[in-house]
C-alpha cells in the first residue's frame, strides 16, 4: 500500500507547499518581485535540464525527480503571470455592459503572452522528454495545465466562490472578468472528463503487471488529476476553500493600503488651514495621519493640526529638499507601517520640492500600498501676482503639477484682481481646475475626484523635477511658457545671484549669538549626506529649496511671555519691511490673555488665540530674502524682556469664528 501512500503524500505536499509560496511571494510588496522572479527563472531552467535528464530515467527515483521538475516548471508559468511579468496586452478592467465574444476577447487579451509562454514551454518539456521511458514530467506539466486552462474557463463563466481574495492588487483588473453564478454550462463537462482521467489513472497505477515506477508515476499524476476535480468542486460548493492556502496569505494581511491627500501651496498660502478643514469634516472611523514639516526647524503646523482626530507626525528638517529624500522615504515608510493608517494627509513647507515629495510617494513600498493620490494646490489669491513676479519659475513647476488649484483668500482681493489670478493660473495650466475658496472652505463645494493625481503625469514632471534640481528652474519654466506667465520669467542670472545672495546672507546669521536657530543652506552640512561634501554644506549639486529662492530662515524659542500689543506692533514694522524681505512668519506665544499664534502671510500680520498643546512651547519662525537674523533675535528678545513680570495691560486674544479658525486681522 505504501508504494500508493508515499507518492500520493509527496504530491499532495509538493503541490500544496509551492502554491502556498508562490501566494506568499505574490503578496510581498511589489520591489521583492524581481528577485522572486530570477529565484524562479533559476529553478525553471534547472527543471528543463533536469526533466531531460530524468527522462530515460524510469526508476522510482527517477518519477519523483520527474514529477517535482514537472511540478516546478509549471510554478515559473503561474508566478510570472502573478507578479505581472508575462500576462497580456490588456490591463484594465473590461466596461460593465462588455458581454459575448466581445468579452472573451478581451479576457484573452489579459492573458495572452502568458498562454503563449505555456504553449512555448509545453513544447521545449515534450521536445526534451521526447522518445524517454521516463515521461512522468511531461504528464504533470500537461495535467496542470489542463487544471488551470479549466478552472480559469469556469471562474469566467461563473462559478460560486471566485477566491478574489487571492488576486493581488495588481490584477485586480481581473475581477472584472470573474463571474459568480452558482454553476455554469461547462462545469459538468470539466468534471467528468476530470474524473474519467482520474479514473483511468487510478486503474492504471492498480494495474496487474505494472512497475514500481509505474506506479508511483501514475500515483502521481491521479492524485493531481484528483485535486483538479476537488479544485471544481470547491469553485461551486458552498464551502469555504481559502482556508488551506491560509499560510501564503500572511504576506498580504498586515499591509494597509491607504489614500494620500497633499496640500501643497506658497508659505503662508492657507495649507494649515485648509487641511484643518478637511480634517474638521473626516470621516472619524478612517485612520488619518496628517504628515507635516514646516520650512523652519521649530515647527508650528504640527501644533495648529494636534487635537483634530488624527495622529500628526512632524517631519525632521526643515525642507522636503532631494537631498533629505532618503530621510522623507524612511520616514514615510516607518509611519506607513507602525501607525497603519487608511488616509494620509501631507502638509509640505511652503518652498517643498513638491515633484520629489510625489516621486518619494511612488517608490517601492509606499507606492505599493498607494491607493490613491489627490493633490490640492493652495495659493494664496492676494499674494499670488506679486510671489508669481518674484518667483515664476516655482509657480510654473507648481502649476504644471496640480489637478487643482484651490484659489484660497478670495476675501482679500477685489473680482478684477481675482479673474487676474485666475488668468495668469489658466496660463499656467490649463487643464487645471480653480475653485474660489476662504479660509479654505471652497465656496461652491469640492468634488475630491478632481485632486486626483496619477503616477503617469508624476513621470512626466520628473523630468521637468530633474532639471530643476539641478539648476535648471528657468529652462523649464520656459517650457511651460503661457503668455500672461510669459511676462515674468526669471533668467538663470536671477536665479543664482539669488543663490549667491543668500549663501553670503547665511554667513552673516551664524555670526551672532543670542541662542536664536537660524537656518539656512548651510544648515546642509549637519546632514550626513552633505557632510562628507567639501567642509562647507555646499559639497553637493542640488539646490536646497530655500536656497534656490534665495530664501534663509529663522526660528527660535522665546523665554516668556509676551505682551499682544507690543507683538501686534512688532508683526506691523516687520510686515512693512524692517527686517528684510518677509515671505512668512509665524509663531505660538503665551500672552496675560492666554496663548496666541501669530502670522504674517501674504504681508498680512494677524493675531489669533490658540489651543496649546500639553508642551506647547513659545517659538516663532520666519522665512525671507535677505533676513537681518541679528535684529529679530534683538526684536525678539526686547519683547520678552518688555514683557516680563511688570506687564499690566491685558492681551485678550481676539475672537475666532465658529469653526475656530479665522483670526482677527490686525494691521
Ligand atoms: N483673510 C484670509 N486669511 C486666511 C485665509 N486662509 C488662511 N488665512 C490666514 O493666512 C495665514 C496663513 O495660513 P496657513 O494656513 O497657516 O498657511 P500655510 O500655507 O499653512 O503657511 P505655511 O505652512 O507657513 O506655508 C493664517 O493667519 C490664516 O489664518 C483666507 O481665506 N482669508
Amino acid at each position: 500500500m505504501t508504494e500508493y501512500l508515499y507518492p500520493a503524500l509527496f504530491a499532495l505536499g509538493v503541490w500544496w507547499a509551492s502554491t502556498v509560496l508562490i501566494i506568499y511571494l505574490d503578496g510581498l510588496p511589489r520591489w521583492t518581485f524581481k528577485y522572486s522572479m530570477i529565484g524562479a527563472t533559476v529553478i525553471f531552467a534547472i527543471s528543463l535540464i533536469g526533466l531531460e535528464r530524468t527522462a530515460g530515467d524510469a526508476t522510482i527515483a527517477g518519477a519523483y525527480w520527474a514529477f517535482t521538475f514537472g511540478l516546478l516548471a509549471w510554478g515559473w508559468q503561474e508566478m510570472s503571470f502573478y507578479m505581472g511579468y508575462v500576462t497580456g496586452s490588456r490591463k484594465q478592467p473590461c466596461p460593465e455592459d462588455c458581454r459575448g465574444w466581445k468579452h472573451f476577447g478581451h479576457a484573452i487579451q489579459t492573458s495572452l503572452y502568458h498562454e503563449l509562454a505555456i504553449i512555448a514551454a509545453a513544447v521545449a518539456v515534450v521536445w526534451l522528454t521526447w522518445g524517454g521511458p521516463n515521461q512522468i514530467g511531461m504528464w504533470t506539466f500537461m495535467v496542470l495545465w489542463w487544471m488551470h486552462q479549466s478552472a480559469k474557463l469556469n471562474v469566467f463563466l461563473g462559478v460560486r466562490n471566485l477566491n478574489e481574495e487571492f488576486l493581488p492588487e495588481h490584477l485586480e483588473f481581473l475581477k472584472s472578468f470573474l463571474t459568480k453564478r452558482s454553476m455554469n454550462l461547462l462545469f459538468p463537462f470539466s468534471v467528468t472528463i476530470s474524473t474519467v482521467i482520474t479514473a483511468l489513472l487510478v486503474v492504471a497505477a492498480m494495474a496487474e503487471g505494472a512497475s514500481a515506477f509505474e506506479r508511483a508515476g501514475y500515483t502521481f499524476l491521479a492524485v493531481l488529476m484528483g485535486l483538479a476535480i476537488l479544485e471544481h468542486w470547491m469553485l461551486v460548493l458552498p464551502m469555504p476553500s481559502g482556508a488551506i492556502w491560509a499560510p501564503g496569505l500572511k504576506s498580504r494581511g498586515e499591509r494597509q493600503p491607504f489614500d494620500a491627500e497633499i496640500v501643497v501651496g506658497f508659505l503662508g498660502a492657507g495649507k494649515t488651514t485648509t487641511l484643518r478643514r478637511m480634517l474638521a469634516e473626516a470621516d472619524p472611523n478612517v485612520k488619518t495621519v496628517v504628515l507635516v514639516n514646516d520650512f523652519g526647524e521649530l515647527g508650528i503646523d504640527g501644533s495648529l493640526l494636534e487635537g483634530q482626530g488624527a495622529d500628526v507626525v512632524e517631519l525632521a528638517n526643515g525642507c522636503i529638499c532631494c537631498s533629505l529624500r532618503k530621510d522623507l522615504s524612511a520616514q514615510l515608510r516607518e509611519v506607513v507601517a507602525r501607525i497603519k493608517p487608511q488616509r494620509v494627509l501631507i502638509e509640505p513647507s511652503g518652498v517643498a520640492d513638491v515633484a520629489s515629495l510625489l516621486r518619494v510617494l511612488h517608490e517601492r513600498e509606499i507606492g505599493d500600498l498607494l491607493r490613491s493620490l489627490r493633490l490640492y494646490t493652495v495659493i494664496d489669491a492676494g499674494a499670488f501676482l506679486r510671489d508669481f513676479a518674484r518667483m515664476p519659475e516655482y509657480f510654473r513647476l507648481q502649476a504644471k503639477l496640480a489637478p487643482v488649484f484651490i484659489l484660497n483668500k478670495t476675501d482679500l482681493v477685489t473680482p478684477g484682481e481675482c479673474e487676474t489670478v485666475r488668468e495668469t493660473l489658466t496660463a499656467l495650466n490649463p487643464a487645471a481646475e480653480i475653485l474660489p475658496a476662504r479660509y479654505g472652505v471652497v465656496e461652491a463645494g469640492i468634488d475630491t475626484s478632481t485632486a486626483l493625481t496619477t503616477w503617469r503625469e508624476t513621470e512626466g514632471v520628473d523630468a521637468l523635477d530633474r532639471g530643476h534640481s539641478h539648476g535648471g528652474h528657468a529652462g523649464a519654466a520656459r517650457n511651460g511658457a503661457g503668455p500672461a506667465a510669459d511676462a515674468v520669467a526669471a533668467t538663470p542670472a536671477e536665479i543664482s545671484a539669488h543663490r549667491h545672495d543668500h549663501n553670503g546672507h547665511d554667513h552673516d546669521a551664524r555670526s551672532h549669538d543670542l541662542g536664536a536657530h537660524s537656518h539656512g543652506h548651510d544648515a546642509h552640512a549637519h546632514h550626513p549626506i552633505d557632510a562628507g561634501g567639501n567642509g562647507n554644506g555646499h559639497g553637493h549639486d542640488h539646490a536646497h529649496e530655500e536656497a534656490a529662492m534665495g530664501f534663509s530662515s529663522w526660528s527660535r524659542h522665546l523665554a516668556g511671555p509676551v505682551d499682544a500689543e507690543r507683538l501686534r506692533q512688532t508683526l506691523a514694522v516687520i510686515a512693512a519691511g524692517e527686517v528684510g524681505e518677509i515671505a512668512r512668519m509665524k509663531g505660538i506665544v503665551r500672552s496675560r490673555g492666554g496663548w496666541l499664534r501669530f502670522d504674517v502671510a501674504g504681508g498680512w500680520p494677524s493675531i489669533a488665540a490658540h489651543l496649546p498643546t500639553p508642551s506647547e512651547a513659545p517659538r516663532a519662525l520666519a522665512i525671507g530674502r535677505n533676513l537681518d537674523m541679528a535684529r529679530l533675535d534683538q526684536i525678539f528678545a526686547d519683547l520678552v524682556a518688555e514683557a516680563g513680570p511688570a506687564e499690566g495691560r491685558s492681551a485678550m486674544a481676539p475672537a475666532l469664528d465658529a469653526q475656530g479658525l479665522r483670526p482677527a486681522i490686525v494691521h
